[in-house]
């Protein structure tokens, strides 16, 4: 941390990292035999912060937060939990963790008026608590990159302490940050709805996340093989051999040898003819961002219209959830939807603005996941359509940073962050559905959704809405998204309701006939294979995670560019026009119709 950061965050510089992972697992445990104690989150909240975790050290604290609310108010749901929880903790002297800089001396300030009789102790306790929540959230949001968030929250802890030394702190450091990100004067003021609010954080198998098979093993692999049969009889899981990515372009692509890495990927068992079908699969882990579209609620195809031989059924409880048919109705009833049924989460965050768009299908997807682990009793990394999926994970050891504060977090932490969308809205939903969020604190954690999140991200596709073109429905294919990209791809896709592969009926290179023979890879591709080299590479990068080198982009790129020709699309060169390329804004989120 440099000498003009401020102090509210970490008590100690760089601290090992051993003991605190204990520290971390002893209060995660602690939290699970008492989870409505606040102090134990703000505990562990400090804890993350020095584990350079600043997105759960937010987490942690936005649910003490809520907490400090429940002791406040005895009509909220845990008010008589939240209090009971505090019993033997006091004000004077105060829980260590409440005990941090001025804090302690603001106490009368946060008395209500007539000292701690009149308050009462409890209240008392919350107040300091809900304060150090405030430094919690603001610093470690902005080390996120979430500077709106971050701003709110830190106004939220001066309303209460105005003169809070270590709050007063953070804003002026937010402030900073800010100015430097917009190019403000210093004399310029700064509007906090103009502020940035999406920032990165890691992303990375935490250390603690014992739900991650290890996906080589024979039996990993005789699960997916069995799952893959119905669905490609023709087809088997086997590891691939894959180039490693690059960040951007290189000089490897005229190299004979290049790194490579085993990653998995579907290979043809027999021969399968041009345009034949290699895989069909259900979707059932979709999403829907438009309010009362008429979209059956499981497998995200358009219904037809209503006349009275329509096969779609609507749930007899909730009427307003309408199925294509029975067989659709089936699948949500087993799998989902009782957790869903009539509890008032279908408006939640439909209909979203422009720039968020990505976001709320990427959080309906969560949302669609916790319905189904709830309704099936298992953890949400279990559910098998998500738990063999690889999230790009970058390692611990990479991610890892000193805990400086900069402008912008580093380079590695590469999984989009927001506090609306990984945070608050979640555990909204979560609520909605009657879950509690603290008695299922091992299901629901932070890290539990960021972990779900990074193995959407990277999988999803995304259908357009042809009346304005934008993207309204996303869905997760858990077999399909093991088929690796290649520019000359062997196969073409498309998606409504079920994802079909096709073989092609013709390569895309030399326009050699198509087919596909046993022991071959299935080769998806993630990008409109018609393009150019440069402008492949740069729209599959958001999906593939790096600069694409297949055989086909190596050869053309290190082919000679005539003169006075760039090898940048349309002059743009080196400007990531990824998302342009076909208007939508969804890095990782496919389009629904791959070219044949
Ligand atoms: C949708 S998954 C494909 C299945 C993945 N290989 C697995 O083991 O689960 C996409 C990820 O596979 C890898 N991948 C796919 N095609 C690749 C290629 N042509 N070169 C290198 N990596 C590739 C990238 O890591 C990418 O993020």
């Amino acid at each position: 941390m440099d000498a003009s950061s401020p102090s509210a965050l970490t008590d100690e510089r760089e601290p090992p990292r051993g003991p605190l992972l204990d520290r971390r697992q002893q209060l995660t445990d602690a939290l699970a035999a008492s989870p409505y104690d606040l102090i134990l989150y703000l505990e562990r909240a400090v804890v993350y912060s020095n584990l350079a975790y600043p997105d759960l050290a937010a987490g942690d604290a936005y649910r003490a937060l809520l907490l400090a609310d429940e002791v406040r108010d005895e009509s909220f749901e845990y008010h008589e939990q939240a209090k009971e929880a505090l019993h033997g903790y006091q004000t004077i002297p105060c829980p260590e963790v409440l005990n941090h800089g001025c804090l302690v001396k603001d106490l009368d300030r946060l008395l209500d008026g007539d000292g701690v009789e009149a308050a009462g102790e409890y209240n008392l306790l919350a107040n300091l608590a809900s304060v150090r929540c405030f430094q919690i959230l603001s610093i470690s949001l902005l080390l996120c990159g979430c500077l709106k968030s971050a701003l709110t929250f830190c106004e939220r802890g001066l309303n209460m302490v105005p003169h809070n030394r270590e709050l007063l702190e953070i804003k002026e450091y937010i402030e900073q940050v800010a100015r430097r990100r917009l190019r403000l004067q210093p004399d310029e003021p700064i509007e906090i709805n103009g502020l940035p609010d999406r920032g990165v954080v890691r992303r990375e198998v935490y250390t603690w996340n014992t739900y991650e098979p290890d996906r080589f093993s024979e039996e990993s692999l005789s699960f997916l093989n069995q799952q893959l049969s119905g669905m490609a009889p023709k087809c088997e899981v086997r590891v691939s051999d894959l180039p490693v990515l690059l960040d951007g372009e290189s000089n490897a692509d005229g190299d004979d040898i290049i790194p490579t890495c085993n990653q998995l990927g579907l290979f043809a068992k027999e021969d399968i003819g041009p345009g034949e079908p290699v895989l069909e699969e259900y979707s059932l882990l979709t999403a829907n961002n438009r309010h009362k579209e008429s979209i059956c609620d499981a497998c995200g195809t358009e219904l037809p219209p209503l006349q009275s031989n329509s096969k779609a059924v609507s749930c007899p409880e909730c009427y307003d959830t309408i199925f294509c048919d029975d067989f659709c109705f089936e699948k949500a009833q087993k799998q989902y939807h009782p957790a869903v049924c009539d509890k008032d989460v279908d408006s939640i965050a439909k209909d979203p603005d422009a720039h968020d768009i990505d976001q709320s299908l990427y959080l309906l997807l969560l949302a669609r996941l916790l319905a189904m682990s709830t309704h099936q009793e298992i953890h949400p990394l279990e559910v098998k359509e998500i738990k063999y999926i690889w999230g790009d994970f970058v390692s611990e050891s990479m991610n890892d940073i000193d805990g400086s504060i900069t402008d912008e977090p580093p380079p590695e932490w590469t999984l989009p962050f927001s506090f609306k969308y990984n945070v608050e809205i979640p555990l909204h939903i979560l609520e909605k559905m009657d879950v509690d969020i603290y008695a299922t604190l091992e299901q629901h954690d932070l890290w539990v959704f960021n972990t779900a999140y990074s193995k959407f991200r990277g999988t999803a596709s995304a259908r357009k809405n042809l009346r304005d073109g934008r993207p309204d429905v996303a869905a997760v294919h858990p077999m399909w998204c093991l088929a690796n990209h290649d520019c000359n791809p062997n196969v073409t896709w498309e998606w409504g309701g079920r994802m079909v592969l096709s073989a092609r009926k013709t390569r895309v290179l030399g326009k050699q006939p198509g087919g596909i023979r046993a022991g071959e890879e299935i080769l998806n591709h993630y990008c409109d294979v018609d393009l150019p080299v440069q402008q492949r590479r740069e729209w599959a990068q958001g999906s593939l995670g790096g600069w694409c080198m297949c055989q086909r982009c190596r050869d053309e790129a290190a082919k000679p560019v005539p003169n006075g020709v760039m090898k940048g699309m349309n002059g743009v060169n080196g400007v990531n026009t990824t998302n342009g390329t076909n208007g939508v804004c969804l890095c990782g989120i496919y389009e629904q119709r791959g070219q044949t």
